[in-house]
């Protein structure tokens, strides 16, 4: 995979190129209409256009309107009236966002809808504005028929948001990711020292006429260790203010950057020495495929007798029968939950009901300061979506021309498939900082505008792990707020002008890997691809080169070049109902070390991963969801 060829480092050219800002005037005739395919990922094929050309808004917004709870109601009958959209809220949002979106919209704030009634309501507006308690299905989205522009999430997480749907029905989803973090943060500190000081507990018994200073003697904090899990926006100022308490914090989180960590007096270790030596452990990761119950029986097993929980995060990365168990048998002295994996839980809930448990319904955002400042944001972003503007925090929508697309859709999806590969290779508590991509191109930097490429990489890069969205707006934004430096490079490829890019490569520095042979001869993880006929492939893991389609999910093996490992590794996934859809093995030298590349559409089982494991000629594998 190595290169001699000319080195380049290549300077951003004018938003401009890829973006077109049209101005949407409420009077004018005017619709947002988007392409219909697409996802969470869709920044090319599956991309959607923000394209403002037709009266669809003049004739929504032509509606009479009703008082209800000093908003607006917004009737089928209506008629007349202004040229307004209209704007339904259906959870309490702050008195500052409500004046915004007033001075733009009709707005009709009614709060604890049914689905029935959310759905009847739909269809006559143009915009939803949402916190978590509102789900927002598919049925509403079909109900909306089409009128629905953007739905705009009032906090961080849009778990209640069908993503999907959402983007086939042409609807955009923005959100308000950094309002609420300081509010986070310290529901997090009220919910360590209320636990540790039996607030919650004591502040019933005495309710209940009772007086029981015994019963309710608590612990310290001071000196105590708290591991952080997650050192992102909320579980950075955790750590402050935690710090603060003296409290000795470290912090679990791959991908964050050391020196960040550093600066605030805080150690990045592995998550098993977080789990296992910390007497309070406090948790901050996003919900993902990875971290979904991450905590377990098996890591509950490994803490430390006593340890006391909170989570602030998303109640998905616990498995709470586990924890329930982990309280009844003592290994969990205590915990302390904003959140839960059903909001509201069922009132028989055992974690709720348990003695040693404090509970609080979801308010981590929930300070004035914090609803305004959320309000706020997400009333500019739905304003400004509404116009045809770009939004920043747009969860679903990259608006880029088609006719960049057109071009560069493949390498789009290559760019974003090697970031979110080279993110999951990443092992070991450093952190990641530094982030290369190297492309080979034959064109002159004037023609290949690599801002694209570069942000897919951030976007697969970023994803994964964290509750942020990434598109081309925020890109390089969200890049610098997490300590990522990104750097481009680009190699000269004697080969034909007509094709963009021959190869791209991601490289991250100075991070272990959790497959070693991910490492190149530099010491960086690095990821090489091409695309073939219009499809990605990986080309390159470390110092090997290896070809594989970028489709489904991947595994990759080191092991003794033998013969029989690909029926040995197939039969095991066959029997398992998974099916290969690519297949390489390259090696260093005949029966020495050869690396297999498996593509597969599904994603085997546990006891498959381990039966591959265990075949005694592997010396390393991993599992890796594209
Ligand atoms: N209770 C509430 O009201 C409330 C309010 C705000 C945020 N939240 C939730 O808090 C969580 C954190 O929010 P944030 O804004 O800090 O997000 P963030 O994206 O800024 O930080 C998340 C951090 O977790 C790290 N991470 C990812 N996978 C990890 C893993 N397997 N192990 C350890 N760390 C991992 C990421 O690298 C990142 O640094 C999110 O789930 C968010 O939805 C809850
Ligand atoms: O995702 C978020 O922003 C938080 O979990 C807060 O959710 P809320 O807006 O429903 O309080």
């Amino acid at each position: 995979m190595a290169s001699t060829a000319t080195t380049a480092v290549f300077a951003p050219k004018s938003q401009a190129t890829f973006f077109s800002r049209r101005p949407f005037p409420a009077s004018a005739p005017s619709t947002i209409s988007f392409d219909r395919s697409g996802s969470r990922a869709p920044f090319f094929g599956q991309a959607l256009r923000l394209v403002v050309d037709s009266p669809k808004i003049s004739t929504l917004c032509a509606a009479r309107t009703l008082e209800r709870d000093s908003s607006t109601e917004v009737t089928a009958a209506s008629v007349g009236g202004t040229a307004k959209p209209t704007v339904l809220v259906s959870e309490k949002l702050g008195e500052a966002g409500l004046e915004l979106l007033r001075e733009f919209a009709n707005v009709d704030c009614s709060y604890n809808l049914t689905t029935e009634e959310l759905c009847a309501k739909i269809s006559l507006c143009d915009a939803l504005v949402v916190r978590s308690g509102t789900k927002v299905t598919r049925e509403v989205f079909e109900a909306a028929k089409n009128r629905l522009k953007v739905v705009g999430r009032a906090g961080v997480g849009i778990d209640n948001v069908d993503l999907q749907a959402a983007t086939e029905n042409g609807c955009l989803v923005v959100n308000a990711p950094t309002a609420n973090t300081i509010a986070a943060a310290e529901h997090g500190i009220a919910l360590l020292t209320a636990m540790a000081r039996n607030v919650a507990q004591s502040d019933a018994s005495m309710k209940a006429g009772k007086w029981q200073r015994n019963k309710y003697v608590g612990v310290s904090l001071v000196g105590k260790k708290l591991a952080v899990m997650g050192f992102g926006k909320v579980g950075s100022e955790v750590a402050r203010r935690a710090k603060g308490l003296g409290m000795h914090v470290i912090s679990h989180d791959p991908y964050a950057p050391a020196d960040r960590a550093r600066a605030v007096g805080v150690e990045l270790v592995s998550f098993d020495e977080a789990v296992s030596t910390a007497d309070f452990i406090s948790l901050h990761m996003p919900l993902t495929p990875s971290t979904s119950k991450i905590f377990n029986d098996e890591n509950f097993s490994k803490m430390k007798k006593g340890v006391r929980i909170i989570n602030v995060a998303r109640g998905g990365v616990i498995d709470e029968d586990a924890l329930v168990r982990a309280l009844d048998n003592g290994i969990v002295a205590q915990a302390a939950l904003d959140v839960f994996a059903v909001e509201p839980p069922p009132k028989d809930n055992k974690l709720v009901q348990h003695e040693n448990v404090t509970v609080t319904p979801h308010l981590g955002a929930s300070t004035m300061e914090a609803q305004e400042g959320v309000a706020i944001e997400i009333a500019e972003a739905v304003i400004g979506a509404l116009r045809g503007e770009l939004a920043a925090t747009a969860v679903n929508a990259p608006m880029v021309p088609s006719e960049v697309l057109s071009e560069l859709a493949p390498y789009v999806i290559l760019a974003e498939k090697l970031g979110r590969l080279a993110v999951q290779l990443v092992g070991g508590g450093s952190g990641i900082k530094g982030v290369k991509v190297v492309y080979t191109s034959s064109r002159s930097p004037d023609d290949l505008d690599t801002r694209i490429l570069r942000a897919m990489v951030t976007k697969g890069i970023v994803e994964p792990i964290s509750s942020e969205f990434v598109n081309l707006v925020n890109a390089d934004f969200i890049a610098k707020q997490r300590g990522l430096r990104i750097s481009e490079e680009r190699i000269f490829h004697d080969g034909s002008p007509e094709v963009p890019v021959d190869s791209i490569q991601v490289h991250l520095a100075n991070v272990e890997s959790r497959f070693a042979s991910a490492i190149s001869d530099s010491g960086e993880i690095v990821v090489e691809g091409r695309v073939k006929d219009r499809v990605p492939h990986l080309t390159g893991v470390g110092s090997f080169s290896v070809d594989v389609g970028l489709e489904g999910n991947l595994i990759l093996c080191r092991q003794i070049d033998q013969p029989g490992m690909i029926g040995t590794v197939g039969s095991i996934l066959g029997e398992n109902n998974v099916n290969v859809n690519f297949m390489s093995v390259s090696r260093t030298a005949p029966r020495k070390h050869a690396i297999m590349a498996i593509g597969i559409d599904e994603e085997p089982d546990k006891e498959s991963l381990r039966k591959i494991g265990e075949i005694s000629a592997i010396e390393e594998f991993v599992f890796l969801k594209l």
